[in-house]
């Protein structure tokens, strides 16, 4: 998709990184290059344990490259930053917030006036349909109102970059199909950067710009697909080409087609 954003420029180059296993140190990511460009949607894909978490920690701020370097507009990564926001599987919900004050939680670093605050929180959760229940609490809400509280709290803070880890593995099929309509009504809006790992093929395809497929573990990226088919997309109705790329992926995550050349 062509754009005009500027921001969330985020550049992998040449990243391994090891980890102290308790026989010696194990390699986590292997030489790792990647480009996410401002406002796309990547979606990473592997087998279990390959570094798809590593790396996203990595971009994150959380873990620092063994080797090779991570950066963000031009600045290298150091830390965490209110520039990156994460939404993990597990809510990561405060229980004894509500809806909204779990939004304005994630707001409170700007220090802006209580009513602006509000304001904000409240339009977030108008955003993601839950304008109605800002005053429940995480245990009254359902799994994918909860990731809808999560969505909010983050993207009312105005991230450039958004990495989300198998946001959607614990909710059920159709919840999920919901929370793809959701998210990208969402991300369209505010065109954050996105990079979503997950282990579900047809997710993938269903709404990334630029899916990206690793290798067994230790990771590296061995297949890169451009997926221009415009949204809503469906796979049912999507023609041979979404259908053939979705064959060569499930292909490419049995061990044997892992571990194909590089493309
Ligand atoms: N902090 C750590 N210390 C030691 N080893 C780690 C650490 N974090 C990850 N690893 C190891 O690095 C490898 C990659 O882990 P990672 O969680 O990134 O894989 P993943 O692709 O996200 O897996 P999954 O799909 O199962 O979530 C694994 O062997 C894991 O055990």
């Amino acid at each position: 998709m062509t754009n005009d954003i500027k921001e969330g420029h985020v550049r992998v180059e040449d990243v391994t990184i090891n980890f102290a296993g308790k026989s010696g140190p194990v390699t986590a990511l292997d030489t790792t290059s990647v480009e996410l460009k401002p406002g796309t949607f990547t979606a990473l894909i592997g087998p279990s344990g390959c570094g798809k978490s590593t790396l996203m920690n990595a971009i994150g701020g959380f873990v620092t490259p063994s080797t090779g370097r991570i950066t963000l507009d031009g600045t290298p990564i150091t830390g965490p930053s209110t520039k990156v926001g994460v939404i993990f599987q597990q809510y990561g919900l405060f229980p004894w917030f509500t809806a909204l004050g779990n939004v304005r939680f994630g707001l409170k670093r700007y220090g802006l006036p209580k009513s602006e605050e509000i304001d904000r929180a409240r339009a977030a959760l108008d955003e993601v349909g839950l304008g109605a229940h800002a005053d429940k609490f995480p245990q009254q809400l359902s799994g994918g109102m909860k990731q809808r509280v999560a969505i909010a709290r983050t993207f009312a803070v105005g991230p450039k970059v958004l990495l989300m880890d198998e946001p959607f593995g614990a909710l059920d099929a159709q919840t999920r199909l919901v929370m793809h309509d959701l998210l990208l009504d969402v991300w369209q809006k505010h065109r954050a950067t996105v990079l979503f790992v997950t282990h579900d093929v047809d997710e993938a395809l269903l709404l990334a710009d630029d899916v990206r497929v690793m290798s067994q573990a230790p990771g590296r990226l061995i297949r890169h697909y451009e997926i221009r088919q415009p949204r809503p997309r469906a796979l049912s109705r999507s023609g041979s080409d979404l259908l053939a790329t979705r064959d060569e992926i499930i292909d490419l995550l049995r061990p044997a087609g892992a571990l194909a050349d590089v493309h």
